[in-house]
């Protein structure tokens, strides 16, 4: 079976991500490729490395340019995706609408307005099919909301150690992001001058709009509330997440323990490796790819779990895990259209 998908955001750094694999996927044919402010340039102008589309025109963002499609990807800012997906599946009520943005992440209603302000869009299936319970929830959906780049790295990181109950709910994320992640619009703290030659922190203190998402997804996962600090940072990269979480181990638990639990909820996925002991994650490693490596290790001593995971925001952190979910909605192969092969070096 052939499926047309759409992709809205089309010049965007996720929306050219989206292309990319969706050129590759073996039962996609691609449709409308639309913009907002680029509408009527051409795609090559602005996905340069994807030669096979360079000269489609890019339709404005519609439900107009939007409809007839079996799927429709919306990688559009936070808060423009709600209006149109309603509009859209009211017009067709079976299209798939996989959104990149936050808008039908969060469930709780109170989350949703102190991170993002104004009324909750409502929630829908979470793209992330290695957590608990989602990858059932995504097959036959035509709903699906896709992780943010941070809450995924982070929460494939420690769920297996929330799940089997060997970490306390008290939570540290420190993670580094490239500049991608920060989409392409122009902004101050992103001029190459700055950018270039330096890392910084930003978000400190619980205000990034992630800290939710993660505890979401843990608490999830613990089956209580769990609390997180998250540190996100910013390095002069143009892809990658660098996640290290980590939290209070269990009285009583030790490291074998522990891999034995990682190895028993990523053994038979195929995008979330635990490295050889020894080996540690690099986000180099991931470039393209729909992969997150992770390592595990207890710090005896500070009687913390520490777990360090890597991801290429671009791919399994948006794109990548887009394109996972759409084929476990449509019932395609799971891994249909996903490098597991990163680019080196
Ligand atoms: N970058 C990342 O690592 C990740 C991104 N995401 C999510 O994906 C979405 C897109 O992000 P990203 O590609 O990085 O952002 P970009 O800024 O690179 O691209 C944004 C896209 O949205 C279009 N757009 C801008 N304003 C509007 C509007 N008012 N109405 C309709 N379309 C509009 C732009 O069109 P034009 O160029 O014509 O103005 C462009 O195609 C965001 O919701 C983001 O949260 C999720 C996870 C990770
Ligand atoms: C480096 C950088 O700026 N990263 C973005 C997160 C990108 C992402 O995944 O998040 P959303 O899908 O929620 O936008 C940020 O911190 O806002």
């Amino acid at each position: 079976m052939t499926v047309s998908v759409a992709v809205a955001g089309a010049s965007g750094y996720a929306g050219g991500e989206l292309l990319r694999l969706l050129l590759a996927h073996p039962e996609v044919r691609i449709g409308a490729v639309t913009a907002h402010s680029n509408a009527g340039d051409l795609l090559g102008a602005h996905q340069p490395h994807l030669r096979a589309l360079a000269d489609r025109v890019l339709e404005p963002t519609s439900v107009d340019t939007l409809a007839g499609h079996d799927v429709v990807f919306l990688a559009l800012p936070h808060g423009q995706s709600h209006e149109l997906a309603a509009a859209l599946t009211e017009r067709t009520p079976d299209v798939l609408v996989v959104d990149c943005g936050a808008d039908h992440r969060l469930t709780d209603p109170v989350a949703w307005e102190t991170f993002y302000g104004g009324e909750h869009p409502g929630s829908w299936p979470y793209g992330l099919p290695e957590l608990p319970g989602a990858r059932d929830a995504l097959r036959g959906t035509r709903r699906v909301a896709v992780p943010g780049c941070y809450p995924t790295a982070a929460s494939l990181a420690l769920v297996p150690a929330l799940a089997a109950g060997l970490v306390e709910p008290d939570v540290v994320v420190v993670a580094a992001s490239g500049t991608s992640g920060a989409g392409k619009s122009p902004k101050a703290h992103l001029l190459g001058a700055e950018v270039m030659g330096s890392v910084s922190a930003y978000g400190v203190g619980g205000g990034h709009r992630h800290t939710p998402e993660m505890m979401q997804n843990f608490a999830a996962a613990a089956g209580r509330s769990v609390s997180v600090s998250f540190t996100p940072m910013l390095v002069p990269m143009p892809r990658g997440i660098l996640a290290t979480v980590s939290a209070p181990v269990t009285a009583g638990v030790d490291a074998a323990q522990v891999r034995a639990a990682y190895e028993k909820a990523y053994g038979d996925e195929p995008f979330v490796t635990l490295l050889p002991e020894g080996q540690w994650p690099t986000t180099a490693a991931t470039v393209g790819a729909n992969t997150c490596l992770l390592q595990v290790a207890v710090d005896a001593a500070a009687g913390r779990l520490i777990v360090v995971a890597a991801i290429d925001n671009l791919t399994k952190g948006t794109a990548g895990g887009a394109v996972q979910s759409m084929n476990l909605a449509l019932g395609f192969a799971e891994t249909a259209g996903l490098p597991t092969e990163g680019v080196a070096p």
